[in-house]
């Protein structure tokens, strides 16, 4: 029920004005694709769940095409850990050999994949759940031989994407792949997913939501906008490292498969994504070609 006291309170007003200024944001984006990457550290508790799944459902909800590709390295870190299992990670991407593939897929299609599927729906929108393996959305092959199988996307069918957000529903996907032969599965890092179903759905918007507020320089400054060029100079000289190499070469690569924009920021900042979408500031760093 609304209260309809005489007494308007500033922040009454501050709401309705975000809104009113959202409105060009809201026309530009409607029927945009904007594919989301929820990376394990941006997940935090289940608050920080609710208010992602929350964005998500808003983004649908305002006539946007939200394709949610998530990861969960820290869950697979914790579930390794249970079953005494060692594990390692070589430029962002972990050694995977047979035991841990059953256990990244358990992981991440099993508890990742529900929860967030979960959220969303308790957030009052509709989602389904999938991997790479189905409807064969996403075929990989070892990537390098001495990472075991860990996957590089080499076929992409989207179609299956496109229609559960013509039905109104919310795709959310673990970034686990078929083989080739559709025999083997393959660990594909969560970033590297979401850039090859962005590549392949020519998205409107990659945003990747990550534990920084952006791509830091030498000094440690975040750097709020960015070219290809400048990216690719960044992880030559090792400023950019470690798990941040898997997210810089795919927005590298998405921009080349025409997403319009790629943008990497703070998924535990509260509406990470509604703030880069629908306000005027906009947040963490954009890589997209120069205009
Ligand atoms: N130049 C850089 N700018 C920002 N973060 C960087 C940079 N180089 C390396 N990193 C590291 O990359 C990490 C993000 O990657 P990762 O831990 O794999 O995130 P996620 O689990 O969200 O995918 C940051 O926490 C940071 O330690
Ligand atoms: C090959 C590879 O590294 N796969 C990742 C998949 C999950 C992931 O990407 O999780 P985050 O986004 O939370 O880091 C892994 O095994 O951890």
């Amino acid at each position: 029920m609304k209260k309809r006291t005489p007494d308007m309170n500033r922040d009454w007003i501050a709401t309705a004005r975000t809104l009113s200024e959202a409105l060009p944001y809201l026309q530009r984006y409607s029927g945009a694709v904007v594919v989301v990457k929820f990376g394990g550290n941006a997940m935090g508790d289940a608050d920080a769940m609710a208010e992602f799944a929350r964005d998500i459902v808003l983004m649908k909800q305002v006539g946007m095409n939200p394709v949610v590709v998530h990861g969960g390295g820290p869950m697979i870190n914790q579930m390794l850990d249970k079953l005494g299992i060692k594990t390692e990670f070589v430029r962002g991407q972990r050694v995977t050999d047979k035991d841990t593939v059953e256990v990244v897929e358990m992981v991440l299609t099993g508890l990742v994949n529900k929860r967030i599927v979960q959220a969303i729906m308790d957030e009052g929108g509709r989602a389904v759940g999938l991997s790479g393996k189905d409807d064969d959305l996403m075929v990989a092959e070892a990537l390098n031989p001495e990472l075991g199988f860990v996957g590089r996307p080499v076929e992409m069918n989207v179609q299956v994407l496109r229609d559960l957000n013509a039905a109104g529903i919310i795709p959310v996907v673990a970034p686990v792949a078929t083989g080739m032969d559709m025999l083997e599965t393959f660990n594909v890092n969560g970033d590297t997913a979401a850039g090859a179903i962005a590549g392949a759905l020519k998205a409107d918007r990659l945003l990747l939501l990550t534990d920084v507020p952006g791509i830091k320089d030498a000094s440690g400054e975040v750097v709020t906008q960015l070219t290809p060029d400048q990216v690719r100079a960044m992880i030559a000289d090792g400023t950019i490292s470690g798990g941040m190499i898997p997210k810089a070469e795919t927005a590298l690569m998405a921009v080349e498969q025409g997403v319009r924009a790629v943008v990497i920021l703070d998924g535990r900042l509260p509406n990470a994504s509604l703030l880069e979408l629908f306000t005027e500031h906009g947040a963490g760093s954009i890589i997209r070609e120069p205009r």
